[in-house]
């Protein structure tokens, strides 16, 4: 089969499992950011060295729970996934264990299997903080303490971590306990550039400016720990957000603020301690603080860790020696005292860490009555330096043992089934480092027994213990003597030869505090420093005095082993693609190096030999018997049933064991296909069923609720057009009015128009009338002056011939009269009675001619003088009269004296009468006029105050009018 461009998942479907193939398949697929690679169950991560967080999102979760192996593409979270389904499915426990070197990747993919671990066993945070935040909270935590920048790694993990999550019998998260393995101490005090001594002690540097004054801190590079490499910063890295990170990690994992309070000072101890420089002192081959300086630091010491800074000065640079007779104090020279200090700053931080780890265990809490558990390993892989210290022996040991799990777990005991299988099987080669672990760990005999031995001499050096490993292995296959050293060893790993430069094994193996610094920082009154050196236990043997660090690790990785071997493992191999930390730069050697030391190659050549996958009959039968329910009909044993199951279904290759079947790869997979076909097949046919009935039964239920619907939506649509109708009704009711409105204003705008138009022609036709009447008053003003003219002309002539006349009459009538009053002389009496009624009527006539004057002058001046006229024809009748009433008089004196002498004769006088009446008439006729001009004038004054009534109206209305307007609404 010709590999695809991209790649193949699974190397062992490589057509050619050749080391160019491999490498090319890894190279290929990392090239597309396909990062992660199945070798059989091995999964191969290679490093990406850029973040990829679309492949460990919440999706990408949710796509892997439950998703059968191989079926995604490689992924972390499926390993993770394959554990948890065994671990609930069959109620084992399982590992998963993480290796490669420093800067692979291991650290980053542990905490993406925790992650994946919490989402499928975690539960909702129902009491503040779960177990789940605490194992996860726990990383930053223990990163802070046990991480520091190397060559290799920025984030280097200076300490090997075994994380067991305890589960309850539902899958959930109960419990987790952190192991860790072999801190790197002497990176406390000895920093090579450019690396970085441990994290927390930068962060607290960049701590908050009063917590830099409490812990009299100040910049990284005036701490002797700290300066010996120039590298202070990472970049792309605060610190100083770090320290809060870390702090709050440190809340959610159940570390006290007072707890975090001495841990910090501790922290600052360590660098005060680290400045205590020592010169030689006034005896010989004693120790003081340099200067003044050194004098600050370790008065400052003394008060951060809480003890007396004499005490602290005398533990530095004196050593108490017991001896049967007596007890001796010994000083120290400058560089003892040096090492001294170094050692206490080393044992104060190492147990500070395991303070840490316990600390976190104790708040996550065990979970006694967890029978499961998936246990992620993350420790250190194989080193091979310039220079290789004891560290780097201790880091190979660990490989070798993981190396021998490895082995015994994919070839070994793949083998030994085999045989006990009784399969036919041709056997492949496979290198077994049993004897490697002998010669490390062998007791008696072993480097590390040998070591112990050396440590507990006191006048050993690492020449005697160097001379001590070449006798004793001079013969051993696994161990050489180089031959240009005399202390240096080389030991034969699975993964290469290393040599190791024995010069500081027997210091660094040693684990025991000096009794000064114990009884000092024992006696601290700070009871958190005083917890980290609790008083040592009794001694009850010799042997159990002595403690090195070898044996302790070799104690710790036996258990260790123990409980791997107890879980069903799954290995996880990280490669470093490059030593420049860069993304994208594939370095083949370097890369096939690691997959050799991994067992990679090996195991490629074996799964894809051997058989990968078996099973018990009964499993087997279990499992596929769908497949071909006539082999189980038929009453066959178990092992033919199996066989012609496999037959059936055209397999070849397979073997039949004698309790177990045993699949080529890919095999399993196959019947799993198949069976997944059946079970699909007998499932559709259920789902059918149960879903007509559902769905009968929904669609009744939904036929109901559309016609509710329906029904509704209907009264909906008809109450809308109601309301729709309303609203026209309301809308044409309104137009209407609008428009009757509109109507009504243009109506009343063209009547009042109208009325002006009216008013102007009627003012103008009153106008027109007025001065007519005007023309027609003035014309009978004139007429009847021009009669009263006439009249007056004929009345004057008139009068005077009438005088005339009446005068010679009179005189006629006179003398005859007085013939006939001489006559009626003697009659005097009636003369007498004549005589007043003509005095009456004089006087009367006086009186009227009096008040018709007066009126006269009061009427018209054009009458005044006609008046004065009658007036004085008046006055001149007046004198006639009285010339009358003179000659009536003298008449009278004659009559009375004719009457004396004859009787009188009484005629009364027409002509008086007469004149008289015609006064009247006239005066009548004056009256007359005035009182027609009288009328005039009110109706005058009438039309003109109602003309004055309309224009003080159409004022108020806005109107203007001409005058002429005026008049004629006056009239109006
Ligand atoms: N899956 C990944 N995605 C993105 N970056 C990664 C991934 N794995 C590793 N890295 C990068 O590589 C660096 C080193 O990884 P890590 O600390 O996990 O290595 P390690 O194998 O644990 O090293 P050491 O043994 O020194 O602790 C990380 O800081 C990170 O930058």
């Amino acid at each position: 089969m010709e590999a695809p461009a991209g790649g193949v998942d699974d190397m062992t479907k490589l057509s050619y499992l050749h080391e160019p193939g491999v490498l090319e398949n890894l190279k290929s697929r990392y090239e597309l950011n396909e990062i992660y690679t199945y070798t059989g169950n091995i999964l191969i991560a290679i490093n990406p060295f850029q973040r990829l967080p679309h492949i460990y999102d919440g999706h990408m979760m949710q796509q892997y729970k439950g998703a059968p192996f191989g079926e995604l593409s490689p992924h972390v979270f499926a390993v993770a996934d394959v554990a948890y389904r065994a671990m609930v499915n069959e109620g084992k426990s399982n590992s998963i264990l993480v290796s490669g070197e420093s800067g692979a990747g291991k650290t980053e993919t542990t905490k993406m299997l925790m992650r994946y671990l919490a989402y499928l066993g975690g539960r909702a945070a129902t009491e503040g903080r779960t177990v789940e935040q605490q194992v996860l909270e726990s990383n930053p935590v223990l990163e802070a303490f046990g991480n520091a920048k190397t060559v290799r790694n920025n984030n280097s993990s200076r300490f090997g971590k075994f994380v067991e999550i305890q589960f309850d019998k539902h899958g959930r998260i109960s419990g987790a306990a952190i192991r860790t393995y072999l801190l790197e101490r002497s990176r406390v005090c000895q920093v090579n550039d450019p690396e970085r001594n441990y994290h927390c002690f930068y962060l607290l540097c960049a701590a908050p400016q009063e917590e830099i004054e409490k812990y009299k801190l100040d910049h990284p590079k005036t701490f002797h720990y700290l300066n010996q490499s120039k590298c202070f910063e990472l970049v792309g890295v605060s610190d100083a957000h770090d320290y809060l990170a870390t702090r709050r990690a440190m809340d959610i994992v159940g570390i006290s603020a007072k707890e975090q309070e001495a841990i910090f000072r501790v922290v600052a101890a360590i660098l005060h301690l680290g400045n205590i420089v020592f010169t030689k002192g006034k005896e010989v081959d004693s120790s003081v603080p340099k200067d003044e300086k050194a004098k600050f630091h370790l008065k400052t010491t003394a008060e951060l860790l809480m003890c007396d800074a004499v005490a602290l000065e005398d533990a530095l640079c004196k050593r108490v020696m017991i001896t049967p007779e007596e007890v001796i104090k010994r000083s120290l020279d400058p560089q003892s005292a040096a090492i001294s200090r170094d050692g206490l700053a080393k044992t104060i931080y190492s147990r500070l860490f395991d303070w840490l780890v316990d600390k976190i265990n104790n708040s996550i809490g065990q979970d006694p009555t967890s029978k499961c558990l998936i246990g992620v390993l993350d420790i250190y892989g194989f080193e091979s330096f310039k220079t290789n210290s004891f560290e780097q022996f201790c880091i190979n040991f660990t490989n070798e043992k993981l190396q021998q799990h490895f082995n015994q777990h994919v070839f070994k005991m793949e083998q030994e089934e085999y045989t006990k299988e009784q399969i036919n099987w041709s056997y492949i080669e496979f290198v077994d480092n049993q004897d490697v672990l002998d010669l490390i760990e062998k007791k008696p005999g072993g480097i590390i027994a040998l070591l112990d031995e050396a440590c507990m001499f006191p006048k050993s050096t690492h020449e005697t213990f160097s001379n001590k490993l070449y006798q004793t292995f001079k013969s051993h296959k696994r161990f050489i003597k180089p031959k240009l050293s005399r202390t240096d060893f080389t030991i034969s790993h699975y993964a290469g030869e290393v040599q190791y430069q024995s010069d500081q094994f027997l210091d660094k193996n040693k684990d025991y505090v000096v009794a000064e610094h114990q009884e000092l920082l024992g006696a601290s009154k700070c009871q958190f420093v005083a917890g980290l050196f609790p008083p040592p236990p009794e001694e009850t043997s010799k042997s159990s005095k002595f403690s090195s660090i070898g044996s302790r690790f070799k104690l710790q990785l036996q258990s260790l082993m123990e409980t791997l071997n107890s879980t069903e493992p799954h290995y996880i191999r990280c490669v470093k693609p490059n030593n420049l930390l860069k993304p994208a730069i594939f370095e083949n050697v370097n890369i096939m190096q690691q997959l050799r030391c991994g067992g990679v190659l090996e195991a490629i050549r074996i799964s894809c030999a051997g058989y990968p996958t078996r099973r018990a009959f009964f499993e087997f039968i279990n499992r596929f018997g769908l497949l071909a329910p006539e082999a189980l009909e038929g009453n066959y044993d178990e092992k033919v049933a199996c066989q012609r199951i496999m037959e059936k279904k055209g397999l070849k290759g397979f073997q039949i064991g004698k309790t177990k079947v045993f699949l080529r790869a890919g095999q399993m997979a196959e019947l799993d296909a198949r069976r997944a076909e059946v079970l699909n097949n007998a499932a559709k046919i259920i789902q059918r069923r149960v879903l007509t009935h559902v769905t009968r039964k929904r669609f009744i239920a939904l036929r109901k609720a559309v016609i509710s619907i329906q029904a509704l939506c209907r009264g909906r649509l008809a109450s809308k057009i109601f309301h729709e109708m309303k609203r026209e009704a309301a809308a044409v009711n309104i137009q209407k009015n609008a428009r009757r409105y509109e109507a009504r204003k243009s109506y009343k705008r063209l009547h009042s128009s109208a009325l002006v138009v009216q008013t102007g022609l009627r003012t103008m036709a009153a106008c027109k009338q007025f001065r007519f009447r005007r023309q027609t008053k003035a014309v009978i003003f004139m007429q009847a002056r021009w009669r009263c003219h006439r009249a007056a002309s004929y009345y004057k002539r008139l009068k005077r011939g009438a005088i005339v006349s009446q005068t010679r009459w009179r005189g006629r009538v006179a003398r005859k009269e007085l013939r006939k009053l001489k006559m009626e002389a003697r009659e005097t009496g009636a003369l007498k009675e004549a005589k007043n009624k003509l005095e009456k009527q004089v006087e009367e006539l006086t009186w009227r001619l009096q008040l018709e004057k007066r009126m006269r002058t009061d009427l018209e001046e054009a009458k005044v003088q006609e008046t004065a006229k009658f007036q004085s024809s008046l006055e001149e009748l007046q004198k006639k009269l009285e010339e009358a009433n003179a000659a009536i008089a003298k008449e009278k004196e004659v009559a009375k004296q004719a009457i004396e002498e004859a009787p009188p004769v009484v005629q009364e006088t027409q002509v008086i009468v007469q004149d008289t009446e015609k006064i009247d008439s006239l005066n009548a006729e004056v009256d007359n006029l005035k009182e027609a001009s009288e009328e005039r004038r009110k109706k005058l004054e009438e039309t003109q105050k109602k003309v004055q009534q309309l224009q003080d109206s159409m004022k108020s209305y806005g109107f203007t009018f001409l005058p002429s307007s005026y008049i004629v609404l006056n009239k109006l």
